[in-house]
């Protein structure tokens, strides 16, 4: 996820008046008060009365029927209360209570919930999203009231195939999984880390439309090397170091199993695996199972999406691509993954011969073939040395050489390391070949970020283009997701892996339209003859569909919250 400057939030926000939407009835297997502790079909004093005397719940509720609209009203009045009552105090003291209070209506009232996050997904999305989510999984294990989602733990071992069916949605679509070994910039956070499914998932209901009683957050919790955690006496997760080589991947590999025996079309979303375990995994099940690595490749669709439209802004052809100058400071799995895609994109626009002006940076500064030791997935991106030292520059070269030798049009933070462009660093860029050079500043949370936005203007000048991953205060931002996008698309479209090209088709056709680049990732599918059909629509009927079609197909199909009536059926 990222936000750019200018304003793409308005067409997440799909206003529409409450009254309109008619929706078709609910079948509920529950009665009475389990109906009402039940988020996903809870209405709190919003049932009607017939309802309250079909379901048992007549006597359980107060008289007076409050309409969804009167509700939210309600929620929203308690919401700013709080935002008043709360100002001037510490800013993370202020953002866990706006998460907590929304938090507590997510384990109430989940249609309440998602309507309230639609309608205001800028202010919404950085509390149970980053920069916040950051600071919840923190503190998550003091923080813990109710469980959501599940929890696989090395201790369940040879358990996971019967756990799966613990699980009460008869159908799941859509799976984020961590181990909690890289969150956000924030290191091994442990179990805390569910934290992170939880709040993507959230975005994939508000953004993309997916069903929430068809989403899975999960933690696989191999324990943790972060010794703070493991001597913390609330802390929730196994206390013992992570399990390593085949004794985790046999963990995975149990889950990845159990997962796709109960629902063998679910897409199971890889996030903020530690950077080993990102790419081992990606190899290992890619090619079997409908899954995708975010960080690896969600995030590299975003970010070319980004790349080819700073291109745009300058106002040249897009094949310009080709000659752009980028610097990128981190070589984990979201600098790799950027890359790798980058490459493509450059052969894909110049020939298989072109040579793309990338450097790549780590904690040790320039990796060049030179380099004693070069993980194998850096490799590829290593410069030769006669290359650079034509520029004057040498293996190990820090960032500020970097960028006074290369000129860059694009410098693309994904270190994990706040701060790291500088003053000295920003003022550089002002020498830019570029007219309007490019800074991307995409670690997470928002202390993790290389700049802030009001440096990156201040420093680099007026003219360049930025983007970060977490919402800077006082900046203009709109928000951009073509993960969720991803996902939609691939769902629809029952493809049986995710391809190059469609996340390539996600990226390129980036518009600001959920819809639009959900039916895109759809089109990539069907060409790719990946796509098998979703629900009652099957591959042929998607071959036929015209582009519009495919995108009324996915409006259609997306998930939006009203109060359905509900159906008791035992
Ligand atoms: N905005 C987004 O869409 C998005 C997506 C994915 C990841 N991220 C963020 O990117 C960051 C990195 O994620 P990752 O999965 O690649 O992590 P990772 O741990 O796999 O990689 C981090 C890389 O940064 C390098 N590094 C560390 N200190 C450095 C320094 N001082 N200078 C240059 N390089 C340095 C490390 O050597 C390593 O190569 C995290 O903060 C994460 O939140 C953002
Ligand atoms: O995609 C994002 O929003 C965040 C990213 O996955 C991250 O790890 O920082
Ligand atoms: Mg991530």
């Amino acid at each position: 996820m990222w936000r750019l400057a200018g304003s793409a939030a308005s067409n997440l926000r799909r206003a529409r008046p409450f009254s309109t939407c008619i929706p078709g009835p609910c079948i509920v297997h529950k009665r009475g008060a389990d109906i009402l502790h039940d988020p996903w079909f809870n209405k709190d004093t919003g049932f009607p009365l017939t309802e309250r005397d079909r379901l048992g719940l007549r006597g359980l509720l107060p008289p007076r029927v409050i309409s969804f609209e009167q509700q939210y009203v309600r929620f929203m009045e308690s919401y700013h209360s709080l935002e008043k009552n709360t100002r001037g105090q510490p800013e993370g003291f202020v953002s866990l209570a706006k998460w907590r209070i929304l938090n507590r209506l997510h384990d109430r009232n989940e249609t309440l919930y998602y309507r309230v996050l639609i309608d205001n997904i800028e202010d919404f999305a950085p509390i149970i999203y980053t920069p916040t989510v950051g600071l919840v999984c923190q503190n998550y294990s003091g923080l813990f009231r109710r469980p959501r989602g599940m929890y696989f733990s090395a201790k369940d071992k040879g358990e996971m195939m019967s756990m799966i069916y613990n699980w009460p949605a008869h159908q799941v679509d859509m799976i984020v999984l961590t181990d909690g070994s890289r969150i956000l910039g924030l290191g091994d956070l442990g179990v805390q880390g569910i934290g992170i499914p939880i709040g993507k998932l959230d975005m994939y209901v508000a953004a993309a439309g997916i069903n929430p009683q068809r989403i899975l957050p999960v933690m696989l919790d191999v324990g943790t090397n972060n010794q703070k955690l493991l001597e913390d006496r609330l802390y929730l997760g196994l206390r013992q170091p992570r399990l390593e080589g085949e004794e985790y991947l046999s963990i995975v590999d149990e889950f990845m199993e159990a997962v796709h025996t109960r629902w063998p079309k679910a897409i199971v979303q890889f996030e903020d695996f530690q950077m080993k375990w990102a790419f081992e995994t990606l190899q290992r099940y890619r090619k079997r199972f409908c899954m995708f690595n975010d960080d690896i490749q969600g995030t590299a669709g975003v970010a070319l999406a980004g790349l080819l439209g700073t291109v745009r802004t300058q106002g040249r052809p897009l094949a310009d691509f080709a000659n752009q100058k980028i610097v990128v400071v981190g070589a984990g799995s979201a600098g790799l993954g950027v890359l790798n895609m980058a490459v493509q994109a450059v052969k894909r626009m110049a020939g298989a011969d072109a040579n793309p002006q990338f450097f790549l940076l780590d904690k040790d500064g320039l990796i060049t073939k030179a380099r004693r030791v070069i993980d194998p997935a850096a490799a590829p991106f290593a410069k030769a040395p006669a290359e650079i030292e034509k520029l004057g520059l040498m293996e190990g070269a820090n960032l500020i050489e970097v960028v006074k030798k290369v000129k860059p049009h694009v410098l693309l933070g994904l270190s994990g390391v706040g701060g790291v462009f500088n003053e000295e660093v920003l003022k550089a860029m002002r020498e830019s070949d570029s007219t309007k050079p490019a800074i991307f500043a995409m670690s997470n949370p928002t202390m993790n970020a290389e700049c802030a936005a009001v440096d990156a203007f201040k420093h680099a000048g007026e003219n360049i283009v930025f983007a970060s991953g977490s919402p800077f205060k006082n900046v203009d931002l709109g928000m951009v997701s073509v993960l969720t996008w991803i996902g939609l698309g691939t769902l629809l479209s029952g493809a049986r892996l995710i391809s190059d090209g469609m996340l390539q088709a996600a990226s390129e056709c980036i518009r600001d339209i959920t819809a639009e680049v959900g039916a895109a990732v759809i089109r990539a599918a069907v060409a790719e003859e990946l796509a098998e059909g979703h629900g009652d629509i099957g591959p042929r009927e998607l071959r036929q569909m015209s582009e519009e079609e495919t995108v009324e197909h996915v409006k259609h199909n997306m998930w939006f919250p009203v109060y359905s009536p509900l159906v008791h059926e035992k």
